[in-house]
């Protein structure tokens, strides 16, 4: 359950005084995602999403945010559009915490994508590549490479915790991606958590839009690439499907296509996509009490896939 701030009608009604978006009809918490509050708005005018940010959200950054999600919507991507006030503001404060309200998005996210919706999302995060081009905001990623060792080190214990000797492992890891992580690659405005979760889709399982951008930042669309790769096509048992893989790519390049030098990254990209995962996923169990509102996501599965990939398979060789 996402909702870390509970909204009174009171503090509702006074917010929407702000705004020129007619009378609240409808108003409830949504249960999905795990970093902000988010709220389904229905007023006068339309269906909305108010969203207060929490946790990891750091202020400074919302504005990169809300200004990139304005940028795609004029490029006609389909990204919620953020709404102004009447005095113009899209970043707000409520509950004397930030907030904002953007557009409802229409469309179903899949729990488990087929090789058929791995080849849309795909498409769509090409898309959304090429769309961000000329974005003038610029965000470093701090959950890149550089970060990941530091990161480690504050939750040596817990990975040890989960399983005795993964420290050691972990270590071992880091030490070699920081000799072998790919540079000068293409880079630009990325996603950066295209998860399955934030990709919606029509009925007939056609692409329909993305949503949740505040992991975004500047890296190389072809780590956005692996990121999305490790997310769709591992099954549950923890086997990486190659032919959702290969859909996934080949969607991608029916808009934006690799080139030979982000191929050969992908490998070494997605092992360090799964460490990415694997640091922030031990981080937040580390620190979640037990019996919070939101249970933290496992750690292992991203163990799982990091173990996947160290073993070099030629997963891409072939894609
Ligand atoms: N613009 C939007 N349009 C429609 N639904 C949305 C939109 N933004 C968020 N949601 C809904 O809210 C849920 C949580 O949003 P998300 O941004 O993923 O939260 P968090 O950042 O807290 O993980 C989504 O799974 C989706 O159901
Ligand atoms: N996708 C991340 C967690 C971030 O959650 P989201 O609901 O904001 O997408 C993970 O799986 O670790």
């Amino acid at each position: 359950m996402a909702v870390y701030t509970d909204i009174t009608d009171q503090e509702l009604e006074g917010f929407l005084a702000e705004y020129a978006l007619g009378a609240p009809l409808a108003f409830k918490g949504i249960a999905e995602g795990v970093e902000n509050s988010n709220f389904l708005l229905e007023t006068e005018t339309g269906r909305y999403i108010l969203t207060v940010y929490e946790r990891r959200a750091r202020p400074e950054d919302l504005p990169y945010f809300l200004d990139l999600l304005g940028w795609l919507a004029d490029r006609g991507y389909p990204s919620a559009r953020p709404i102004a006030d009447k005095a113009g503001k899209t970043l707000k404060t409520l509950r004397g915490k930030p907030a904002a309200i953007v557009g409802f998005m229409p469309g179903l996210s899949v729990r488990k994508p087929s090789p058929a919706h791995c080849r849309e999302a795909g498409e769509g995060l090409a898309w959304l590549h090429l769309a961000g081009e000329g974005y003038a905001g610029r965000r470093a990623n701090d959950l890149g490479q550089p970060h990941w060792a530091p990161l480690f080190s504050k939750h040596r214990q817990a990975a040890e915790d989960l399983k005795p000797g993964l420290a050691a492992t972990i270590d071992r890891d880091l030490a070699e991606m920081a000799l072998a992580w790919p540079r000068n690659l293409p880079a630009g405005t990325i996603h950066a958590d295209y998860f399955p979760d934030n990709v919606f889709f029509k009925t007939d399982g056609k692409f329909a839009a993305t949503i949740d951008f505040y992991f975004a930042c500047d890296d190389a669309y072809a780590y956005d690439v692996a990121v999305t790769l490790n997310a769709w096509c591992f099954e549950a048992d923890g086997s990486f499907n190659v032919t959702a893989a290969q859909a996934l790519i080949a969607g991608y390049e029916r808009r934006r296509p690799l080139s030979p030098a982000e191929r050969d990254a992908l490998p070494m990209l997605a092992r360090g996509a799964a460490m990415r995962f694997f640091l922030t996923r031990l981080a937040d169990w580390n620190a979640t009490p037990a019996g919070a509102l939101v249970k933290p996501k496992d750690p292992l599965e991203y163990e799982r896939k990091l173990a996947v990939h160290r073993e070099g398979l030629s997963l891409f060789g072939r894609v």
